[in-house]
């Protein structure tokens, strides 16, 4: 059994605009793989390719170019086999009947995939309690909330036994409570079951929270795809924030603006505040080294860290360059 379960090799996909007929390249030759039992984010600014990328990956918007396999599985010559293997939740798609329960629902998408309903109660019980809607199983859809809606829609997506989920902007519009919750949900499928899920969000902090791996693409091209951690530590900016017993000299003032730039000194009447980014250690002894001249008494060291919305907008707003390492 291979590690990767999702291969996506130099996947294209063009629009026709209905008005003017202008075509739009939504996705330009995409190739990355998914392993099993990881959970990776698919990112980009509005437009990027990310949905289409998805109902290509889900068999539901058929690419002009490239392949995709599923489990070893052609999704474009073996469409249907290929669809065991997935199971997906779109965004602003739900895919539930909303004039049936909550467990009618997911009896009826069980039948759909030829079980009956006497061998899926058990797993329809354990999937109501860890969904925490067993109190609302015999409610009609139409009368849950969204964020019950989006937990059952993810049941559902989970009864189906995939190997493989896609999630589309699985939290959005969600309150901050029930979208903690689908979170924690989320997490613990893939702790305890194994489930490869691919997630698309605009929320870095679920990225952040859920994925080990993030595949970034922008204007259809995937920009970066590594590790959130890798990519925290390469962006790492350490904006530092220094308060002094007292003000700097005028050449210490000169030598640190040489040295950085974009230090920001705010004096006060006894103290002084320096504002600076510091890459590495080197550039922290550099800035001692400058203090010492004068003595000045350093009161306190404060250090901010960057997070992954920073470290997403310098990527796609291109502000570093970032080698693509194909990691999976
Ligand atoms: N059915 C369609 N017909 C025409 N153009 C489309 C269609 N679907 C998507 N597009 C265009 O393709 C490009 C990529 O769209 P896509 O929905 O895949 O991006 P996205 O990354 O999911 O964006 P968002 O974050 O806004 O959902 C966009 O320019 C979009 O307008």
């Amino acid at each position: 059994m291979t590690k990767a379960i999702v291969e996506v090799k130099n996947l294209r996909k063009s629009y026709k605009k209905r008005k003017t007929k202008e075509m739009i390249t939504a996705v330009d030759d995409i190739s990355f793989t998914v392993n099993r039992g990881e959970i990776v984010g698919l990112l980009g600014p509005n437009g990027a390719g990310k949905t289409t990328t998805i109902k290509m990956i889900c068999g539901l918007v058929i690419p002009d170019g490239g392949m995709i396999t599923i489990n070893g599985i052609d999704n474009q010559k073996k469409r249907l086999r290929a669809r065991e293997h997935i199971s997906a939740v779109l965004e602003g798609n739900r895919n539930l009947y909303w004039r049936l329960t909550v467990r009618e629902n997911l009896e009826y998408f069980a039948g759909n995939r030829g079980k009956s309903r006497k061998s899926v109660a058990g797993r329809i019980n354990e999937l109501l309690e860890q969904f925490r809607l067993k109190d609302k199983e015999n409610e009609m859809v139409n009368r849950l909330s969204r964020g019950m809606q989006q937990k059952l829609a993810i049941a559902v997506a989970m009864l189906a036994g995939s190997e493989v989920i896609l999630l589309d902007e699985p939290t959005l519009g969600l309150d901050i409570e029930t979208g903690y919750e689908v979170r924690e949900i989320l997490r613990e499928i893939v702790r305890t079951q194994h489930k490869t899920i691919i997630i698309t969000s605009h929320d870095m902090d679920v990225i952040q929270d859920l994925c080990e791996r993030t595949i970034i693409i922008n204007s259809g091209k995937v920009v970066t795809n590594d590790r959130v951690d890798n990519l925290m530590k390469l962006f790492e900016v350490r904006a530092y924030s220094i308060k002094l017993d007292g003000h700097l000299s005028e050449q210490q003032h000169r030598l640190l603006r040489e040295k950085f730039p974009q230090l920001v000194y705010t004096p006060d009447t006894y103290q002084s505040n320096l504002e600076v980014d510091l890459t590495n250690s080197q550039e922290m002894y550099e800035l001692f080294d400058i203090l010492k001249l004068e003595q000045i008494p350093v009161d306190t060291i404060d250090r901010k860290t960057i997070n992954f919305e920073q470290v997403f907008l310098k990527i796609v707003k291109g502000e570093e360059e970032h080698a693509i390492p194909e990691r999976a």
